[in-house]
């Protein structure tokens, strides 16, 4: 008889080696393991389940909840946009995400965004400045990094800068003249700080001339529509979008007039991912009151770490080895029709990518 029956995502690494044995040492185990597609995880597949374990692709609600027996909901990811917190907490069902799981992943992917788009342009990074939209777990990085490298942030978050935090903060105004935005927010539709279309047109045609916007945040964040027209009216500004509004389907138009774009892989480091499964893997614990008797370092790969040199002439190229973020591009242009079935198959078959900044 299996102690706990399990549902899970079947693009999450580890969760056999983590969980088929989880209460092992109060003589429990074989649990039961089922891999499903994340997007079609029905309220069927949950009639017996006790723990449903998901990545962003689930959305989890009353539709898929009611009427099953899950007791625990864990979502190995930052954002939980996807999941209806209310609604768990309403029927006592505890919930779970990985804050900071990927966030890594993430300032890589936006380190590497703006030493290509440097490259490319011809820009000098000492002397370009970096709008920084969200001071979280992966904002707080990006600046980091980028601090760390010499160049100059600004940064916008008025729910941190409203609770107090004695940071400098500048206004959503000031963000706009920065050389280079990349948004760091989650995505929220109501409420007094709501990041629905909090990059829109008047946003973007009052950026610079020769900028470049990042959004790897969630795609709604930016009104792609109005990306799309800004570009179309001939505006100067380079787009480089790893989330899309409405995925799996992408804007395929303003795809085209992006410098790169991906297919939300951002944070789809190898570790991350990891992480992401770990950290689901104590929660679980925590809440049954068990031990983490596997470490997360018996997990994790040794990858060759990238050497700070403090140069910024070159950084693309000499980051490029370590992580090719136009290979990236690539297998999403390649995609020549229906990209919205194809999306999610891009993220499944994403190749093994590791970080390679050493600690911060
Ligand atoms: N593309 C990808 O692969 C990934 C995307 N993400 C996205 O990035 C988002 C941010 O991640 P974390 O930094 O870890 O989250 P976090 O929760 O640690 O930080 C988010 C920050 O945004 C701030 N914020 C909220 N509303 C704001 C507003 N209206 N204006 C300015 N700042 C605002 C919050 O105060 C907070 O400091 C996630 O919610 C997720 O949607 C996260 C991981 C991977
Ligand atoms: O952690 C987050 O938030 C993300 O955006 C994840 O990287 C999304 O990956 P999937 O959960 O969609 O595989």
């Amino acid at each position: 008889m299996p102690m706990w029956n399990i549902v899970a995502d079947e693009n999450m690494p580890l969760v056999e080696e983590l969980f088929s044995t989880l209460g092992s040492e109060q003589g429990r185990n074989n649990n039961q393991i089922k891999r499903l597609a994340g997007r079609h995880i029905s309220r069927k597949d949950l009639a017996d389940a006790d723990i449903l374990l998901v990545r962003s692709i689930t959305s989890v609600n009353r539709q898929l909840l009611e009427e099953t027996s899950v007791k625990f909901v864990g979502s190995a990811t930052i954002g939980t946009d996807h999941v209806d917190t209310k609604y768990l907490a309403a029927n006592d069902i505890k919930f779970s995400s990985a804050p900071g799981c990927n966030a890594q992943g993430v300032a890589e992917y936006v380190l590497t965004s703006i030493a290509y788009w440097a490259e490319l342009r011809d820009r000098d990074l000492s002397e370009v400045t970096v709008g920084i939209i969200g001071a979280g777990n992966v904002g707080s990085r990006v600046i980091k990094v980028l601090e760390r490298l010499g160049i100059r942030c600004l940064v916008n978050d008025p729910p941190l800068e409203d609770s107090g935090d004695a940071r400098h903060f500048v206004s959503l105004d000031r963000i706009q003249q920065c050389d280079v935005v990349t948004c760091h927010v989650p995505f929220t539709r109501s409420g007094q700080y709501a990041t629905y279309h909090l990059v829109d047109e008047e946003f973007l045609e009052s950026m610079p001339n020769n900028s470049l916007l990042i959004n790897s945040a969630r795609g709604a964040v930016l009104d792609n529509k109005a990306a799309y027209r800004v570009k179309q009216a001939g505006k100067n500004i380079d787009y480089i979008l790893d989330v899309w509004e409405g995925e799996p389907e992408v804007n395929v138009e303003l795809m085209a007039k992006t410098l790169i774009a991906t297919p939300h892989i951002a944070g789809y480091s190898q570790e991350g991912k990891i992480r992401g499964t770990y950290q689901l893997y104590q929660a679980v614990n925590q809440w049954l009151g068990l031990e983490n008797t596997i470490p997360l370092n018996t997990l994790l790969p040794q990858a060759p770490k990238w050497h700070w040199s403090g140069l910024l002439s070159g950084l693309y190229q000499s980051l490029k080895p370590y992580y090719d973020i136009q290979a990236d591009d690539k297998r999403m242009r390649q995609v020549k029709t229906d990209i919205r079935n194809k999306f999610d198959h891009l993220r499944k078959t994403y190749p093994q990518r590791l970080e390679f900044l050493d600690t911060l």
